[in-house]
Order: structure tokens, then C-alpha cells, then sequence
């Protein structure tokens, strides 16, 4: 029965279980578990929350997030070749780890966890901005969790942040906004990880609002700013025109002129605009 104290230092664990990076699943791990720790501190007080991880990997995060004392954690792993380092893992800290075998883009969290809840994930770079999306943007507030302490890679973790008129401000830093409070907490070189990605990585740490800044039917915002972004150089009356002839108007009654540019409105106008189109 494995222990605490006798669980193998994380290389010798991907060693031992063959563990060779797949491209396909964005595997880059991290076996330093001082770092591993410290990404978990980010999460805040554990002691008192259950935590939902999405992608474990051979379990160093896991293991940071259990050793800063998490009260439960539930993993999300869909590579089946890393269960049995997880399942030694829940032999140490016996009754604290639930693995599940799962594609995290099909699992519902809700029933799964008491609350709070915190997410804390070192996320694979091809679905991570998917699953925040859809954190982000359920049809009710709050949402299943508190807190959501997630790595990126730096480049979307600067979206996430992104405050107005900068180059970086778009879809995520607006949602993010919306109903939350996102910080970038800690930032990491690409030699942190096994193997090491092009580029640096970074962990923000998103905390649920009890209430939305401003009233906004979710999926309309969410569409709305979408649209608007993805022709960002385009005047809104042209990013916009798959709305129908009257968006013009919309825009004046959201105190949005139909010439300006979705970089240079804040999220107050995005959700005057997301009323105009479907009021909730
Ligand atoms: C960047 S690695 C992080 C691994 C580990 N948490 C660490 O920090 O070393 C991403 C992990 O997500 C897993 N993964 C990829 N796609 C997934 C999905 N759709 N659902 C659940 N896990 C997924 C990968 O197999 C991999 O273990």
C-alpha cells in the first residue's frame, strides 16, 4: 500500500508507467512537486474545499493539491496510461482522490462535488480556452465553482486579463469580467515542464462574483462579443450585419456608435448591446 512518504519522485512515476507525452492530448508535465505545491497555494485554503482537476497527468499537481490540503479532489483524466500513477496516489491519501477516466469536454460536474468548489487544472492548450468558455458563460449565476485556478499558455492567460484598448482585449478578458474577478498569478518558463512547450506558460486565478457586473443574457453576450472580435478591425455596423438590417439601431440604444470598433467598448456596452439583442 503506497504512502505519503513512499510515493516516487514524478520522473521515475512517468519512467516506470511509460508515461511518453502525446502532442494530441497537450501533454507537457510538471514534475517538480515544490512547484506543483506553489500552483496549488494559488488556489488559496483548500482545507475547506473540494477540488475538481481536469487533466492530472501522472498526478503532480494532484499530488500538490492534496499535500496543501485539500479536502477531496476529483480528477479528470482522459489518457488511460496514466491511472495506475493516479490510483497510487489515491492509495496515499486514502478517501481525499476520486480519478475518473473521462473526456472532460462530456463531463458534468454537477452532483459531483460539494461545495465550495474549486477548479485547479495545469490545462491541456487545445481545450483549455473551450472549458473556460463554458465556465464562464453558464445560463445561471453562481456557477458550480468559487474559484478557478488554471495554467495557460501566457499568451491566452494575457487575453484572460486583457483590460480595454489593448491588443490583447477580446472575447475571454470581457467574459471573464462579466462575473468574475481574473488575476494573473504566476507566470513559468517553458523548462518548467517535461517536455518543454515553445513557449512560457501562466496560471491565472479567476474568482466568482456573487452576481453578474451588469445584466446580460449569457449566450447573447457571448455571441455578440464573439462576432465583434472576430473581425476586430471592421466598424461594428459591418462586424455585426449577420444580425439583420436593425443592428444599427441596436447599437445607438446600447450608446455604441455604429462606427467604432469592438477594441476600443467595454464590457458595460457589450451587455447594453447583448439587452438590445435578447433582454433578460
Ligand atoms: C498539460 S498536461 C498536465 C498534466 C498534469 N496536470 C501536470 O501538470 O503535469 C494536460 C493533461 O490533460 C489531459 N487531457 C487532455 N485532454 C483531455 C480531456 N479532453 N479531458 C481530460 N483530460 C485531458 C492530458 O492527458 C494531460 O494529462
Amino acid at each position: 500500500m503506497a504512502t505519503i512518504d513512499s510515493l516516487p519522485p514524478l520522473r521515475e512515476v512517468i519512467n516506470t508507467h511509460e508515461l511518453r507525452a502525446k502532442k494530441s492530448l497537450g501533454q507537457n508535465f510538471l514534475l517538480d512537486l515544490n512547484l506543483t505545491a506553489k500552483i496549488a497555494r494559488q488556489a488559496g485554503d483548500l482545507s475547506d474545499a473540494d477540488v475538481l482537476e481536469i487533466g492530472p497527468g501522472p498526478g503532480g499537481l494532484t499530488r500538490g493539491l492534496l499535500a496543501e490540503g485539500a479536502r477531496r479532489v476529483l480528477a479528470i483524466e482522459k489518457d488511460a496510461r496514466c491511472l495506475p500513477a493516479l490510483a497510487q496516489i489515491a492509495e496515499a491519501y486514502p478517501d481525499r482522490l476520486r480519478v475518473l477516466n473521462a473526456d472532460a469536454l462530456e463531463f458534468d460536474p454537477r452532483g459531483q462535488l460539494q461545495s465550495p468548489i474549486k477548479v485547479a487544472a495545469n490545462l491541456p492548450y487545445n481545450i483549455g480556452t473551450e472549458l473556460l468558455v463554458r465556465w464562464l458563460t453558464p445560463k445561471d449565476w453562481p456557477p458550480f465553482w468559487d474559484s478557478l485556478t488554471l495554467m495557460f499558455q501566457k499568451e491566452v492567460a494575457e487575453r484572460i486579463v486583457a483590460k480595454p484598448g489593448s491588443k490583447a482585449y477580446g472575447r475571454l478578458a470581457l467574459l471573464a469580467a462579466w462575473r468574475a474577478e481574473a488575476k494573473m498569478v504566476m507566470t513559468l518558463p517553458p523548462e518548467a515542464f517535461t517536455p518543454p512547450p515553445k513557449i512560457s506558460s501562466a496560471v491565472v486565478h479567476i474568482t466568482a462574483l456573487p452576481a453578474p457586473r451588469y445584466r446580460a443574457d449569457a449566450n447573447t453576450l457571448s455571441k455578440v462579443v464573439a462576432a465583434a472580435f472576430n473581425q476586430r478591425r471592421k466598424m461594428m455596423r459591418a462586424a455585426l450585419k449577420s444580425y439583420g438590417p436593425d443592428i444599427e439601431d441596436k447599437l445607438v440604444a446600447a450608446g455604441i456608435k455604429p462606427t467604432d470598433r469592438a477594441e476600443t467598448l467595454d464590457l458595460e456596452q457589450f451587455c447594453a448591446l447583448a439587452q438590445q439583442i435578447k433582454p433578460v
